[in-house]
């Protein structure tokens, strides 16, 4: 028996106030929670946590590690690292690597390599047609049975409807979600960023509102037909939310997620033609950022996810044109919400910490996210005091490719367990 005692932590309790608490893990199982005035008889290895915050481990449901096939962006090795270190402990990655994991075997290699790394919890999304390429349907039997927890193509939108009605049928007949990338091509053709100030300043066609909100609407409609859950990515847009809004008002089985670059910045931020402010959806209007917020924090948007998409150097080299789109997220995710929004007293600890742990957790039916007795051992020690500047030279991930670099930060990840095993320790 493996006996962990983390003395001393600072825990959310009930209605949200921290309350001090030894947490006592045994065999990678919380087994007790006790108040800190409690005497302790358990032998054991002791963390003093000193105060410092212990939040169930992060959940991150929308990432990408990039292998098979782009090793050279990130390995599943790398990436389960910076998630880590960035306080995450289950990350669900994107099926667009190459080959494209549509198929069980690579499902499996997927799983193969992050038990192989044995970091966080690493949970293969498979995709909806072989390839990616919109045209034939994957086999959803075989990936579900092989280990995929959903469906998706994302990085590209499934643009006929007919193909996206069947593929919800067979989901629903397999009590499988659809996650999807909303975007229709014939909008977005040769666009960098979004519609708006920054497009008009540099003389570039911008990408509209519509041609993500088009597919959320289409998908919608088509969840109702067809009795999948459905769910969609990197929300960015007034539209969408409205949308997602009134469709959870008739009791469609919709959920939704949003990235934090698009909850803290607007095109209207971009300082110039640089590709680490290049992303897909882009960054859109004040306006969508303020109805992105509102749509977290009234449920709306059930859950935060990073979206982590690392490009090399090289690649995001070639200019804002150029470059391909998407930025690293798992190192900067909590400790940017926390500063923008908890540290500014507008949002709860407790609200920002649901939408990262109990709330994927509750729409992804996991068995982890929650900081109570019986559940995994999957937590995250984090400073809310010391502020730190974000050095993209620092990242454990291959990527380096982020907007946030420079900005001074609290609530930084000092130390990240997995059933009950240290997985990164800053202290
Ligand atoms: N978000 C991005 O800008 N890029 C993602 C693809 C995606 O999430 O659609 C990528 O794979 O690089
Ligand atoms: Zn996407
Ligand atoms: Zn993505």
């Amino acid at each position: 028996m493996i006996t962990v005692i983390i003395k001393n932590a600072s825990v959310l309790g009930q209605e949200g106030v921290l309350e001090r608490k030894h947490i006592v893990v045994l065999d990678g199982v919380i087994s007790k929670i006790l108040d800190a005035a409690e005497a302790l008889d358990e032998a054991g290895e002791i963390i003093e946590a000193e105060g410092k915050l212990l939040i169930p481990g992060l959940i991150d449901m929308h990432v990408h590690l990039r292998e098979p096939g782009f090793e050279h962006k990130e390995t599943i090795e790398t990436g389960a690292r910076s998630a880590a270190k960035g306080g995450f402990t289950t990350i669900a990655c994107m099926p667009n690597t190459r080959p494209v994991t549509d198929s069980a075997e690579i499902v499996q290699l997927v799983k193969d390599k992050a038990r192989e790394a044995g970091l966080v919890k690493v949970l293969p999304y498979a995709a909806i047609t072989k390839n990616e390429l919109g045209l034939e349907l994957t086999d959803f039997a075989a990936l579900k049975e092989a280990g995929a927890i959903g469906f998706t193509d994302d990085g590209v939108g499934v643009q006929s409807a007919q193909m996206m009605k069947d593929a919800m049928k067979l989901a629903a007949g397999l009590d499988m979600p659809v996650i999807a990338h909303c975007e229709d091509n014939s909008l977005v053709e040769g666009c960098a960023v979004a519609e708006g100030t920054f497009a008009d300043k540099h003389g570039l066609k911008g990408i509209p509102n519509e041609s993500e909100a088009i597919h959320v609407g289409r998908d919608i409609l088509l969840s109702e037909a067809t009795g999948v859950h459905y769910h969609v990515c990197h929300v960015s847009t007034e539209q969408s939310v409205r949308l997602i809004r009134q469709a959870k008002q008739i009791g469609i089985k919709v959920t939704a997620e949003v990235c934090p670059h698009h909850l803290l910045l607007s095109e209207e931020d971009i300082p110039g033609m640089d590709a680490n402010w290049k992303m897909n959806p882009p960054l859109r209007s004040r306006r969508d950022v303020e109805a992105c917020i509102e749509g977290l924090l009234d449920g709306t948007l059930d859950i935060i996810v990073t979206d982590h998409a690392p490009h090399s150097a090289e690649e995001k080299a070639k200019g804002m044109q150029l470059a391909p789109f998407g930025i690293v997220g798992f190192e900067t995710a909590f400790p940017l919400l926390y500063t923008a929004f908890v540290a500014t007293g507008k949002w709860d600890l407790s609200l920002l910490v649901q939408r990262m742990t109990a709330d994927p957790a509750r729409v992804f039916r996991l068995n982890t996210g929650s900081l109570a007795v019986g559940a995994p051992a999957d937590l995250t020690l984090i400073d809310l005091n010391e502020e730190k500047e974000v050095d993209p030279a620092t990242f454990a991930s291959k990527g380096r490719n982020t907007p946030f670099g420079g900005w001074k930060l609290k609530g930084w990840p000092v130390k990240t367990w997995v059933d009950g095993r240290a997985v990164w320790s800053e202290v």
